[in-house]
């Protein structure tokens, strides 16, 4: 099972890599390293197991995290409706997205930051995201809410890209014209 010393931390070159497509069907090894990354979100979210492994509770995790350059990723996140998001997914893409942005009013983390960075991370407010499940699955998703800000940065994961690199630099919390608040 993974544990917080599997996850590398902002530095480490493979966070800003961008991760190789899978090729599917998934080898039984991929599938191993997919469902470690579901394994971990879903442990680290359960009290007893999380402080049993001293895991940080997470949201979302993307194989680069983990120091394995391919684009998977794992997210286990119930929206504001109480709805869970559980999906496990390889070489997701987000095939179409919202003009309207939208931002959590907490600013944004990362289980590879061991640091707070404030302001505010400019999101689309709804994405479309394809990929293919364990079971080599097409999979395709409608998401609006937290479940769609979780999937934007999981996917930035996969291409290099940090939270923070969408900060206004000048004016980290300059209001993002007509986005929409998520509170926590
Ligand atoms: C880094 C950490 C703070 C642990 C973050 N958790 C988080 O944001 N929890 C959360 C947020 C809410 F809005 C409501 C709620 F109920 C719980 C997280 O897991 N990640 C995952 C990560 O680092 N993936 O690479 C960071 C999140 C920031 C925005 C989406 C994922
Ligand atoms: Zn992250």
């Amino acid at each position: 099972m993974i544990t917080m010393k599997d996850i590398i931390r902002e530095g480490h070159p493979t966070l800003r890599k961008v991760a190789e497509e899978v090729t599917l069907p998934p080898t039984e090894e991929d599938k191993e390293v997919l469902r470690s990354l579901l394994e971990y979100v879903v442990n680290s979210q359960d009290p007893e197991v999380a402080s049993k492994y001293g895991l940080r509770p997470g949201i979302g995790l993307a194989a680069p995290q983990i120091n394995v350059s391919k684009k998977m990723l794992a997210v286990n996140v119930i929206d504001e409706k109480g709805t869970l998001y559980s999906h496990a997914l390889f070489n997701p893409k987000i095939i179409s997205h919202s003009v309207e942005k939208a931002y959590l009013t907490s600013g944004e983390g990362c289980l590879s930051v061991d640091r707070q960075v404030p302001g505010l991370v400019p999101r689309y407010a709804r994405v479309t995201v394809k990929g293919w499940n364990i079971n080599g699955e097409e999979v395709k998703l409608r998401l609006r809410g937290l479940p769609a800000i979780v999937f934007q940065h999981e996917i930035d994961h996969l291409n290099g890209i940090m939270f923070y690199d969408h900060i206004n630099e000048e004016n980290p919390f300059e209001p993002i014209p007509g986005a929409l608040p998520i509170e926590r």
